[in-house]
């Protein structure tokens, strides 16, 4: 069946977009299965990510999907009782490996969450913590880097004039987006978003969206959403996730129009999850 009943306004993986076959693979995915305690979380998933395209992670609550976003940048590290076997591949290195830098490995992979989480301080300190913290006291470099990152969130027409403002002044959206320009301020490779527009009405959903289209032709953006429109408007590739098992993943628009897998179609026509 062909799931027209989804509209695909626009699947990014089209015109001005490279193909997923003509990038190189930024991160690799090889047999990683998870447990925390004797749970079991992630079982045997492999996938590859092609460098700056936006790979959509999806699938009902409770698949896993967060903590394959975790394992790339070993957030999951700071859980006790957890365990991993296979590996997770940057530029073909493995991040678990022993002797990898985990800051390094964290300026190279930020995270962005559903939730926004701006510091208690102004919209200035936000964007410069990760500079200052990696050691840049500069402040002509620290102002040149503020003012980057929020202009490529697209939030520096709005706050450009009250950097000293308190962050916790802005409104849901704005936050959000503080947040991606926190995240852009160490120059990573890879961003990692998880349900980042979930708490968002549906015009700041819309800025997200506009800024992942733009953010992609820079970086490597893993995002996890349980809005299906969503994922099949700023994604190249999606990932379905069933009971910590990857069923199928693929380009988009195959995926949603016309998936391999039974279990792919009910999920995102409606009919469980
Ligand atoms: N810190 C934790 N300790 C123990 N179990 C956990 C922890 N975090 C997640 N889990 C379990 O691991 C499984 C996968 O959870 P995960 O958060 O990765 O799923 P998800 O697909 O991201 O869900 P959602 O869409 O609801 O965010 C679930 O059964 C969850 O209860």
């Amino acid at each position: 069946m062909a799931l027209s009943g989804l509209a695909l306004p626009r699947t990014s993986n089209t015109s001005d977009s490279p193909s997923a076959d003509s990038l190189s693979e930024k991160l690799a995915v090889r047999g990683v299965n998870f447990w925390y305690g004797a749970k079991q979380a992630l079982f045997d998933i492999n996938l590859s990510v092609p460098e700056r395209s936006v790979t959509a992670l999806i699938g009902p609550s409770g698949c896993g999907k967060s903590t394959l976003l975790r394992l790339v940048n070993r957030m999951n590290d700071l859980i006790e009782g957890t365990q991993r076997t296979g590996n997770i591949l940057l530029d073909g290195e493995d991040i678990n490996a022993s002797g990898h830098d985990v800051s390094a490995l964290r300026r190279r992979v930020g995270m962005v969450f559903q939730k926004s989480n701006p510091f208690p301080k102004s919209i200035y300190e936000n964007v410069a913590y990760g500079p200052r913290v990696s050691g840049d006291r500069n402040r002509a470099r620290l102002d040149e880097i503020v003012a980057r990152c929020l202009k490529r969130a697209a939030l520096w027409n709005e706050v450009k004039d009250r950097l000293g403002s308190s962050a916790l002044e802005l409104s849901g959206g704005q936050q959000q987006r503080l947040c991606i320009a926190r995240a852009l301020a160490t120059d990573p490779e890879v961003l990692l978003m998880d349900e980042p527009a979930s708490a968002l009405d549906p015009k700041s959903t819309q800025a997200i969206e506009d800024l992942i289209a733009e953010l992609k032709r820079e970086y490597t953006i893993l995002i996890v959403t349980h809005n299906m429109q969503q994922a099949a408007r700023v994604s190249d590739q999606t990932a379905f996730f069933f009971e910590g098992k990857l069923v199928e993943s693929g380009p988009t628009e195959q995926m949603f129009r016309k998936p391999r897998e039974k279990q792919t179609e009910d999920y995102i026509t409606g009919r469980f999850g």
